[in-house]
Parts: C-alpha cells; sequence; structure tokens
C-alpha cells in the first residue's frame, strides 16, 4: 500500500489528517518530532512525507535536506503556517515538492499528495533497475559458524554461474540476504534483482504481477501494466515463498522457464525474456509435491542447485556475533553507544527456541536497545517474556512486578515508535490486538 509519513506535534492536527489521508486509501504512518520521523522514514520507507515547519526538536525546512538524503525518492510536502510564503519558498529549494497552508488547504492537500506520489513511485520504479551500491553482497552475511560457511561457499560457487537456485530455510533464516547476495556476486550484478513474495497477492493478481497485462485485458485492467518478468529481463528474479504460488500459475511459471518466453495478460505474441530465477521456501517441498500442492517438474527446474539455510538453533555460536552486529547498528540510529554485552543476556538469548531465526534476533536486540540505560546489555533490558521464559525478573532492573516490567517496556517501546501501534506490536512480536488489549489493562 502507498504510504504517507505525517509529522506533526499537533496530536489533533496530526490525526485529523491521518484521517482525511487514511480515508484515500493510503496507509498512514504518524511521527511527533523530527527524530521519531526520520526513525519512521528508515524503518517504514514512506513515499510521501508531510512534514510540519515548527517542530519541537527542529525546523521542518531543514528537515527536507535530511529527509531527502535518507530516501531521495521520497517527496515532502511541507506544511507551513499561514502567510508564510518565504517558509514554503525555501522548502522547495531544499528539495521540497511543494507547501501547503496549515488547515485551511484542506480540499487541496489530496491532489497534491497524489501527484506527489505519483512523481515518488515513478523515482522508485526507475531506481529499482539500478542496482544500489549498498544492496548486500556476502560481506554482508553474518555468521561464522561452519554450518553459516557451508552455505556461503555454495552460495559463492553458485553465484559465478547463471544456474536457477533453490533456498530453502525457515523463516528468517536469511534466505532473501542470500538471494542478494547470490545476484550481486554474479554476472547480472548492475542489473535489476526483482523480488516477489508469492504469498502476498490473491492468486490472479500474482499472475498479472508477474506476467504484466494489456489495458482492457480484463475488467479493471484501466491501463498497460509491466510485468515483474519484464521487470526483471536482464537481471535475476527472487521467486519468495515459492511455495505458495497457485498450482495453474506453477504451469505457467515452469513454460516460461523453460521457454524464456511469456504472454503478457491480453497478448497473442509472446515476449522473449532472460533471467535468473532464485528461488525461496520454508515449506517441505517434497511433502508439498506428495500431498499434489506442488509440481513435481518445476521443483526439479528450481532446484538445480539448492541451499539449505541453517536455523538459529543449529548455530547458537553466532548468537553473539549477530547480537554485536545488530547492536551497531541500532547504536548508530538511535545515538546510544553500547559496548559490552553482559553474559547473562548472551546465556538467555542462547537458550531462546528462535523460531524466528534472525529476523526475531534483530527485533529482540532492537528492542533491548530501546531499554538500555548505559553502555552495557543486561538481562534487565530483555524483552519480558525472556525474563519470565527463565523464572528471572530481570535481576538488573529495580525490584518490581513482571506485569510492572511489561508496563514499563511496553510504554517506552509505544514513544520510541512515536505511538504507532503497528510498530509497536511488530517490535514487541505481538499482534496488534493483544497491543490494544494490554494499552487498555495498563492505562497506557
Ligand atoms: N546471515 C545474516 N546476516 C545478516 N543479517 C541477516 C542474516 N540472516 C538474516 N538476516 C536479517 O534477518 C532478517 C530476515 O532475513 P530474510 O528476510 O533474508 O529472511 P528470509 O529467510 O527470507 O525470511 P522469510 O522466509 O520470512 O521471507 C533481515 O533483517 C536480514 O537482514
Amino acid at each position: 500500500m502507498d504510504k504517507v509519513l505525517i509529522i506533526d506535534d499537533e496530536r489533533q492536527l496530526r490525526g485529523l489528517l491521518a484521517r482525511i489521508i487514511g480515508l484515500e486509501g493510503y496507509e498512514v504512518i504518524q511521527a511527533e518530532n523530527c527524530a521519531a520521523g526520520l526513525r519512521q522514514l528508515e524503518r517504514t520507507r514512506p513515499e510521501v512525507v508531510l512534514c510540519d515547519v515548527k517542530l519541537p526538536d527542529g525546523n521542518g525546512v531543514d528537515l527536507v535536506g535530511r529527509i531527502k538524503a535518507i530516501a531521495p525518492d521520497a517527496e515532502v510536502i511541507l506544511l507551513t503556517a499561514y502567510g508564510n510564503i518565504p517558509d514554503g519558498v525555501q522548502a522547495i529549494k531544499n528539495g521540497a515538492f511543494d507547501y501547503i497552508t496549515k488547515g485551511d488547504d484542506n480540499p487541496k492537500i489530496i491532489p497534491l499528495l497524489s501527484r506527489a506520489m505519483e512523481k515518488a513511485k515513478a523515482q522508485r520504479k526507475s531506481a529499482a533497475g539500478r542496482q544500489p551500491e549498498t544492496a548486500p553482497s556476502f560481506e554482508a552475511v553474518i555468521g561464522s559458524s561452519k554450518a553459516m560457511r557451508d552455505a556461503v561457499e555454495l552460495a559463492r560457487k553458485v553465484a559465478a554461474t547463471d544456474t536457477s537456485v533453490l533456498l530453502t530455510g525457515e523463516t528468517g533464516t536469511g534466505k532473501e540476504v542470500f538471494a542478494q547476495a547470490i545476484h550481486r556476486e554474479g554476472g547480472r550484478r548492475g542489473k535489476a534483482f526483482v523480488a516477489v513474495n508469492c504469498s502476498a497477492f490473491a492468486k490472479d493478481l500474482l499472475e498479472s504481477e508477474l506476467f504484466g497485462h494489456r489495458a482492457g485485458a480484463f475488467t479493471g485492467a484501466a491501463k498497460d501494466k509491466k510485468g515483474l518478468f519484464e521487470e526483471a529481463d536482464g537481471g535475476t528474479i527472487f521467486l519468495d515463498e515459492i511455495g505458495e504460488m497457485p498450482i495453474d500459475l506453477q504451469a505457467k511459471l515452469l513454460r516460461v522457464l523453460e521457454s524464456g518466453e511469456f504472454l503478457k495478460i491480453g497478448e497473442t505474441k509472446p515476449r522473449k525474456v532472460d533471467m535468473r530465477v532464485i528461488a525461496a521456501t520454508n515449506r517441505d517441498l517434497p511433502e508439498e509435491i506428495r500431498t499434489g500442492n506442488f509440481r513435481e517438474d518445476l521443483y526439479y527446474r528450481l532446484s538445480v542447485f539448492q541451499i539449505r539455510l541453517p536455523s538459529l538453533q543449529e548455530r547458537p555460536s553466532d548468537i553473539d556475533e549477530y547480537v554485536r552486529h545488530f547492536a551497531g547498528i541500532f547504536a548508530g540510529k538511535m545515538g546510544k553507544k553500547i559496548d559490552a554485552v553482559d553474559p547473562g543476556y548472551l546465556d538467555l538469548l542462547k537458550r531462546h527456541a528462535w523460531r524466528g531465526n534472525v529476523r526475531e534476533l534483530r527485533n529482540v536486540v532492537e528492542r533491548s536497545m530501546i531499554m538500555a540505560e548505559g553502555t552495557t546489555l543486561r538481562v534487565g533490558d530483555l524483552p519480558i517474556e525472556f525474563q519470565r521464559e527463565n523464572g528471572s525478573d530481570g535481576n538488573d532492573a529495580p525490584p518490581t512486578s513482571l506485569d510492572a516490567i511489561e508496563k514499563q517496556h511496553i510504554a517506552k517501546i509505544l514513544s520510541y515508535t512515536g505511538g504507532n501501534k503497528t510498530e509497536t506490536a511488530r517490535l514487541l512480536g505481538i499482534g496488534v490486538t493483544t497491543l490494544y488489549r494490554k494499552i487498555d489493562e495498563y492505562g497506557l
């Protein structure tokens, strides 16, 4: 969904704007000051930012440059005070899309927003074809356990070829990180890397996303649409969660892979496509074949070279390294300094089951960093469930009940996300409904 970030400290006005914009079908993210705004910008990558001029910790006109430095393809609309044209003009000089007078211009906001959105999306699309310099290669793959080194070695070998690769492994084990590294180290580096999550679309939608369509090919196809195969031409297509692809679409995909041609929906002449395919799954595909959910012929085609990514539980020795790596990343973002990790902290992590693997560990470190007060990560900074799991109440936290710690924890994360419930729930690893219940329960 197209995202809009509103940075404004006036809660009521922000809420009103969020409602108006939300009704247009945009996903709205809110932040109450510059610092929270920049954090949300990095995390949620909105296409458009609406930003007030006067913010408690800075000035919106100056913020434009910082926003563009972090997200060059995002567009910024400044909300200026009535009659303050110089602010607006300066904002445009700093790279803003436009400015609008706060309060008075509500009817103008949506059309302006929609133009900014179109521009941002067009920029993002053309940027997607280029490979950013920061795209991960194998240097970005962390983990020196034997299991991880073996996986990297295999991936490096296959990267040099043009073979199809099937990455298997539990959720959060780094399949996308590997797919990008393989692309970036191979002969197609510098060309498009197009990632598609097969489970994120309804069946018909996935087909038209992949193949593209001509205007009028079906009801609702108002304009010609380029498909992802076409976008990936010359580069790599990463088919994530391939096990979720509907069986009849699997047959169509197989035909494309075998013939190197595809038929755009609504066209009669096939188009040629030259793309490397990397697929990933956390399902047991041979079992899916047995139960009739996955085509055997497609499996053989995709799994010419298979790499299994080890779960975190199979390599607890890597946990230290991840903690230090992620703590370094978040320290930079949060402006904190962490130079030590308590052995007790690492001990608790090593005993955890890590069903969400590295993704879950990354979230836990991020949450700990929000809680951390000194320069050492301690048991008391860990999410409450770790302390519960281990019958500890955070031995270095002030003596208090687990409920009180939980309340404090949620409050801290809510303030870190600027009150964004979806983001807070993600960091807490709970559902949004549960979060609302807890907010209610604790009177937050
Ligand atoms: N070896 C690794 N080194 C550094 N970061 C990693 C590694 N593995 C995973 N991560 C981080 O963990 C998160 C999840 O990784 P990724 O999306 O690649 O997992 P996945 O296996 O594709 O998950 P899913 O099956 O749910 O799509 C990302 O933030 C990624 O940067």
